[in-house]
């Protein structure tokens, strides 16, 4: 494992055994993701990008492989061993925000700080209020949930996955159920978290939103088929890069 690896798979399987017959979705995954990177995993519904996200970030098991974060290999790890690890080194983005309703957004962002250091109360919440005031929600903090929109409940989503300052935030279709300017909104917060220094992992199906990264890579029948090397975003290239993707895309059958 070379030293700017963060995250590494090897071999990695993952079969669902509930059905008959068992479902085999990932099918011997190799990947590497670099310290600081923006990588995306794109390819049709279906491929195993939320299974591989899944997998790579420890929230489930692989059946067969290796999963390696910042040099430990996750999958010799028991399940406490895994939560501590997930909760310390990984941040998470889902489509849609799982908060509680009977908190506030900045109590809500606050939880998982908590329960990381339970004894660093002061700073986990001036860890909190700098990220929402960096993220540009400082002013919706005491909301409740249901009075903020969407692309600021995500914006939130994102201060929480960064409440531990993990090595890297893994976002799975975060835009998936917001509109254009919400999802621009989301997106522009991904590019700080990466430009921030970051490692950013995220599945989506929207080429806009992948033309933000460093690198995609495509996933068909649980297998990595191609990558695509973009290089650093840059807004002036939005169009172009988004082109570029489309192109490749087409190819792939996308
Ligand atoms: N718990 C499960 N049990 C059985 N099959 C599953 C399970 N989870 C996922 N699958 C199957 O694995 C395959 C890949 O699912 P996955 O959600 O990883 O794909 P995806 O590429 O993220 O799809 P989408 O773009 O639609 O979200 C699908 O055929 C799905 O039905």
């Amino acid at each position: 494992m070379s030293h700017d690896t963060v995250l590494e798979a090897r071999d990695l399987t993952k079969t669902f055994s509930s059905t008959d017959p068992p479902t085999r979705v990932l099918d011997g995954i190799d990947l590497t993701v670099r310290e600081g990177e923006f990588l995306v995993v794109m390819g049709a519904s279906g491929s195993g990008k939320s299974t591989l996200l899944y997998t790579v970030s420890g929230m489930d098991r692989p059946s067969g492989g290796t999963v390696t974060l910042r040099g430990r290999d996750l999958t010799a790890l028991g399940d406490a061993e895994t939560s501590r690890v997930r909760l310390h080194e990984t941040g998470f983005v889902f489509q849609e925000a799982y908060f509680l309703r009977n908190l506030t957004v900045r109590d809500n962002v606050l939880l998982p700080a908590l329960k990381a250091v339970p004894k660093e109360k002061a700073a986990a919440v001036a860890r909190v209020d700098a990220l929402l005031e960096r993220f540009g929600i400082a002013h919706v903090a005491h909301h409740g949930i249901t009075q903020v929109s969407g692309g600021q409940l995500q914006r939130a989503s994102i201060c929480r996955a960064l409440a531990c300052e993990p090595s890297v935030v893994f976002a799975d279709e975060p835009t998936g159920a917001l509109n254009s300017s919400m999802s621009a909104e989301v997106m522009d917060a991904l590019t700080h978290v990466h430009a921030g220094g970051t490692t950013v992992v995220m599945v989506t199906h929207d080429p806009g939103c992948a033309a933000r990264a460093d690198r995609v890579v495509y996933l068909r029948d649980g297998g990595v088929v191609d990558t695509r090397v973009l290089g650093t975003w840059s807004p002036e290239r939005a169009g172009a890069r988004e082109d570029e993707l489309l192109l490749w895309l087409r190819k792939l059958g996308f």
